[in-house]
């Protein structure tokens, strides 16, 4: 690679971001040490195994071995590098506020273990409140000066939010839409610009099984201050919420009316104002970041009394999405109580064994809660949700024609592929009462009902 000159980096926290981006780093040639307190995750990265469910990681650990290591030990990561990177949790208060102890905690082990003599380049990847990046430098001076090396330690804060999803965190990676960097200082931004320079430019070999996509344009380094940066990515995640949000609740409309909102969300969608992705009505979104940030966002705005009426209904609608698909099954059954319902996918998307936030897993426990007899299936998110649901009663099936076997109403919530190849007339044959809610949309309501059905989806 022309020029490229490869830095040491230090990943504190090898969670889905930490680890995909640190993998991908040393892929492009860094030296990246990942640092992580959980030390049964040392151990499994050690032996080439990845603690998460994370499409070619596996494969990406292996390429990038000679430059990848693992540590519990933040002093042992952090003495000699040029760039650490913090991508801890930040996980929800009870009022919804992030939780910004792991980051404060990470940045006072990062301050004990620096170096007299030496500059560093301390970036924020996890997603922070506003203020955070200058709380965390105030941290940072803090224990420096305690060791007295407040003069002979440089250490800036950048702030480098990641905007990569679940299932897809490499491809995220490689082939971002932007990268965006609030810094105070120059020397910050020139350090992230070496960091990224390889995907800046693209001037990597891509790993095989991820081609460079036709077509894809160079992403802009967006350079801002650290205020900004923090709001940008709060406002990415409320953004793309509320669309969902907003097209959800044009499907409930569009069930009262008589019209379908995938046709809706298409006719819409092709104006390149609005866009067609993030248009998919259905049960509504989770996972371990839209609903936490937007809850994040509306107690920012509490702190400085400033009402944000739109990501708060975006949040609503996004709960009575549930209680839709409930009030559907309750109209068809005449009622849950007793009921044996089939609920297939429990992870809050395809591609993932995550269940945190998942409407799904909402909806079993709604289910139950009204005295319906679950049974669930997933690919690959059962042993995940088996944990979660301890003590509650729920049937846990391998294979979605067994869980079929008598059950009174289907539920359709996560639309994992292997699902739209199911033989529905087979599946329908199977059923004590042949009702399919489908939560997202996933098959077509024409052929449901000629393979015996009762079919319900949403919006249409
Ligand atoms: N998961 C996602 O898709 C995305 C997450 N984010 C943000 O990135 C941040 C991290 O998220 P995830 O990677 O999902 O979290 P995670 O929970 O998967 O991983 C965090 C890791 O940090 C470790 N850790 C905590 N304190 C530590 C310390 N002091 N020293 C060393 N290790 C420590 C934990 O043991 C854990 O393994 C969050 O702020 C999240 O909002 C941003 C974009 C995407
Ligand atoms: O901050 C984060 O953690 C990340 O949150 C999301 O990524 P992720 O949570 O992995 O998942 P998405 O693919 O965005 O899906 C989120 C939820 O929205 C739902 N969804 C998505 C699209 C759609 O049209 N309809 C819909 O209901 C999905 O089923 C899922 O439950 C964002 O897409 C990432 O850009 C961001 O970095």
């Amino acid at each position: 690679m022309d020029g490229f000159k490869p830095l040491k980096v230090a990943m504190i926290g090898t969670g889905y971001v930490g680890l995909a981006t640190g993998t991908a780093l040393a892929y492009l040639g860094h030296q990246v040490t990942g640092v992580d307190k959980d030390v049964s995750k040392i151990k499994l990265l050690r032996s080439g195994k990845s603690p998460i469910r994370e499409q070619g990681l596996e494969t990406l650990l292996a390429l990038a071995q000679d430059r990848l290591f693992f540590t519990h030990s933040t002093a042992e990561a952090v003495a000699e590098a040029h760039v650490i990177l913090i991508a801890v949790g930040t996980p929800s208060k009870a009022n919804g506020e992030a939780d910004t102890q792991f980051v404060e905690a990470a940045a006072r082990e990062v301050a004990a273990s620096l170096l007299p003599g030496r500059n560093y380049i301390l970036v924020v990847k996890s997603t922070v409140p506003v203020g955070t990046n200058r709380r965390v430098a105030y941290v940072v001076n803090r224990v420096l000066n305690e060791r007295g090396l407040a003069k002979e330690v440089t250490a800036y804060v950048v702030s480098n939010p990641e905007f990569l999803r679940e299932g897809m965190a490499l491809y995220d990676t490689f082939y971002p839409d932007r990268i965006v960097v609030g810094a105070r200082e120059a020397a910050g931004v020139e350090m992230l610009r070496r960091l990224y320079r390889p995907i800046l430019e693209q001037t990597f070999d891509p790993p095989p099984f991820l081609p460079r996509p036709e077509g894809y344009a160079l992403p802009p380094l967006i350079t801002t201050d650290p205020t900004s940066a923090e709001m940008i990515k709060y406002a990415a995640n409320a953004f793309l919420a509320l669309k969902i949000s907003f097209i959800n609740e044009i499907a409930g409309l569009c069930e009262k009316v008589g019209a379908d909102v995938t046709e809706v969300s298409r006719g819409i969608g092709l104006d390149p104002r609005i866009g067609l992705r993030f248009l998919a009505a259905g049960l509504g979104w989770g996972g371990s970041c839209f609903p936490k940030d937007t809850a994040a966002l509306l107690a920012m705005g509490q702190e400085y009394d400033y009402d944000l009426p739109i990501v708060a209904a975006a949040r609503e609608i996004n709960f009575r999405q549930r209680l839709r698909v409930v009030e559907k099954l309750q109209e068809a059954l005449k009622g849950v109580r007793g009921r044996v319902v089939g609920v297939l996918g429990l992870s809050f998307k395809p591609g993932t064994d995550d269940i945190r936030e998942s409407p799904s897993m909402d909806l079993v426990r709604i289910l139950i809660d009204r005295g319906a007899h679950v049974r669930v299936h997933d690919p690959v998110a059962l042993d995940n949700a088996r944990r979660a649901l301890e003590g509650l009663e729920v049937e846990f099936f391998q294979d979605p024609y067994t869980l079929a076997s008598g059950a009174e109403a289907l539920v359709l919530a996560t639309e994992w592929p292997e699902y739209r190849h199911l033989d529905l007339a087979r599946l329908a044959g199977m059923m004590r009462t042949p009702v399919l809610v489908d939560g997202r949309n996933l098959f077509d309501p024409e052929q449901a009902r000629r393979a015996g059905w009762t079919y319900l989806g949403v919006g249409r």
